[in-house]
């Protein structure tokens, strides 16, 4: 969206226009979702802004709300300048349009999660989605209703608790007690337990929503392009209910988890270098959380077919704060029930990552990897890969193959990366006197270049790693071999690969599959990254 005139919004609305006329004549390929996990995962879409509206911008998901369909269209621009939308449709148990109000989502979605946790039972929230796509709207109303629910339909003798508190990275602070720092640790029964929480009693809905309200004055925010607001911690409601009828009941428990925004690439152009840090901390736990969703849905699809190879299936929960406070959505040995809704405006998913990283044309990642993880999709033989790849209008064979071994080297370099083993040429491991001579004379492969970028609609593309000399790609004998890794003089070119923007915010990704050629005059300057196993992606070193 970031590229929005007059102009390509009508090339964008036809190409939208000509995507739903195909829709109703030919059966579009949907990705599925998880067979039944005791997860509903339902998306919202909020209505554009005045000022959206008035910078062009056209609204990009689509909700097809008799089926549940969310259609999503990306405008990019191809190498060659030319613009292009890709279109793909996701299946989720719900979706709500933007003229949707949040009592028909309560009914639907939060509205069984309360007698759950009042029988006993744990239930989970999430907001999930870019900032300023509502999360906060969201959670705010379906959290007003929830505690109407709680106080006014309920019948029992029940004592109700409530804590409330925000993950920072790996930080947890109490927000009904000045913020001081609370530890989230594991007790002998494999329980989460807040140590150091406040968890005063409450006894009506306007006692607890006057604690939440109260509480939120605390929450970290800070401006972004999107929302002048911005939540930049993870917000955690927990309810706890203790029945008093029973005495050997569990204590239920109603989390209401309001995630911090990732923000595009391209609205964090600006940032200092703790606000850096600070996306950088988002994405890893979003990543984490991602992969511990993910490993749940492939837990229960195992479970289903063959529960033997469920019980291989990992799932990573104890890798942030957020997923340990979380734990019983994720620990598939637990013995406590657990009811768990996701309300997401973007459905992010492996499928993601394919459709914006498998080159032109994009390969379709729902015949690609209808049911399959990352790693399940790199156990693939490579012949089934190509031939699922294959099945792309336009992708050929060669794509298929560089595509598939991308993946590898993907998986491959963030195998090293957790094993301990630093990825290229990290700055501390550098030696310092080759880091005085200019850059120009010490290329080398995977070496990060900044070109030189005269024209704001390619910036996108001016990123590059240095691959290999371009006389590398020469038949035998066809030169003098040169100098150094590049040869010398102004006429060294190199075959490089495109750095571009990862779809989540800071983060990049080197696609060997869109390459350019640069001579050194092209060359601006090096700059550092690194790469970030948990996202798979390279970061600027800061
Ligand atoms: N469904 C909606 N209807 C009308 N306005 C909405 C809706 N959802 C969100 N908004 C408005 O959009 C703006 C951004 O929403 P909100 O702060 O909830 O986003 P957010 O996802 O929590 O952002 P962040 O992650 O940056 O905290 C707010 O002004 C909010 O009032």
């Amino acid at each position: 969206m970031d590229f929005f005139s007059p102009q390509t919004q009508k090339f964008f609305l036809g190409q939208v226009a000509a995507f739903d006329k195909a829709k109703q004549k030919t059966k579009q390929a949907v990705e599925q979702p998880a067979p039944n996990s005791g997860t509903a995962i339902c998306a919202r879409i909020r209505p554009l802004s005045e000022e959206e509206r008035n910078n062009h911008h056209v609204p990009a998901l689509y909700a097809r709300t008799e089926s549940g369909i969310a259609d999503i269209h990306e405008l990019s621009q191809k190498v060659n300048g030319r613009l292009a939308v890709n279109s793909s449709s996701f299946q989720l148990d719900r979706i709500y349009g933007p003229q949707s109000r949040s009592d028909e989502i309560y009914k639907d979605l939060v509205a069984p999660l309360v007698p759950w946790a009042w029988a006993g039972g744990i239930s989970t929230l999430f907001a999930y989605g870019q900032t300023g796509s509502g999360k906060t709207f969201t959670i705010d109303h379906l959290e007003r209703m929830a505690a109407e629910h709680l106080f006014g339909e309920m019948d029992g003798n029940r004592e109700v608790y409530a804590a409330v508190f925000e993950l920072e990275g790996n930080i947890a602070s109490d927000l009904l007690n000045d913020r001081r720092t609370i530890s989230v640790m594991e007790d002998s029964f494999g329980e989460s337990q807040l140590v150091g929480a406040l968890e005063p009693q409450v006894k009506s809905a306007e006692e607890l929503l006057d604690l939440i309200d109260r509480s939120m004055k605390f929450r970290k925010t800070a401006p972004t392009l999107k929302n002048d607001s911005s939540s930049r911690t993870h917000a955690v409601c927990r309810i706890r209910i203790v029945n008093k009828d029973v005495s050997e009941t569990a204590d239920g428990l109603l989390f209401l988890v309001d995630l911090a925004g990732s923000e595009a690439a391209a609205d964090i152009k600006h940032h200092a270098q703790d606000r850096m840090k600070e996306t950088k901390e988002i994405n890893k736990s979003l990543s984490i959380l991602k992969d511990c969703i993910r490993g749940r849905s492939t837990w229960y699809a195992q479970q289903n077919q063959d529960p033997a190879r469920a019980k291989q299936v990992y799932i990573p929960y104890r890798n942030s704060t957020l997923t340990k406070v979380l734990k019983h959505v994720f620990d598939m040995n637990g013995n406590r029930h657990c009811e768990t809704a996701v309300v997401s405006c973007t459905p992010a998913a492996l499928k993601a990552w394919i459709d914006t990283s498998s080159g032109d044309p994009p390969i379709n990642s729902s015949i690609l990897a209808p049911t399959e993880s990352g790693i399940q999709l790199c156990r693939l033989p490579i012949g089934e890969f190509v031939s699922r790849c294959l099945k792309t209008p336009g992708v050929s064979e060669q794509h298929a193959r560089a595509f598939y071994y991308k993946l590898w080297g993907l998986h491959i370099d963030s195998g090293k990366a957790s094993s301990g083993k630093p990825q290229g040429d990290a700055p501390e491991t550098r030696e310092p006197e080759a880091r005085s001579l200019p850059f120009h004379e010490r290329i080398r492969a995977g070496m990060f270049i900044q070109m030189k970028c005269t024209d704001p609609d390619k910036e996108h593309m001016s990123k590059v790693m240095i691959m290999a000399p371009e006389r590398a790609f020469d038949r035998p004998g066809s030169g003098e071999p040169e100098e150094g890794i590049g040869g010398s003089g102004n006429s060294r070119r190199y075959v490089c690969a495109l750095v571009l923007h990862s779809p989540m915010a800071g983060a990049y990704e080197v696609d060997v599959t869109r390459q350019v050629v640069i001579g050194i005059d092209e060359m601006e300057k090096e700059f550092l990254m690194e790469y970030e196993p948990v996202t798979r992606c390279y970061y600027m070193t800061i």
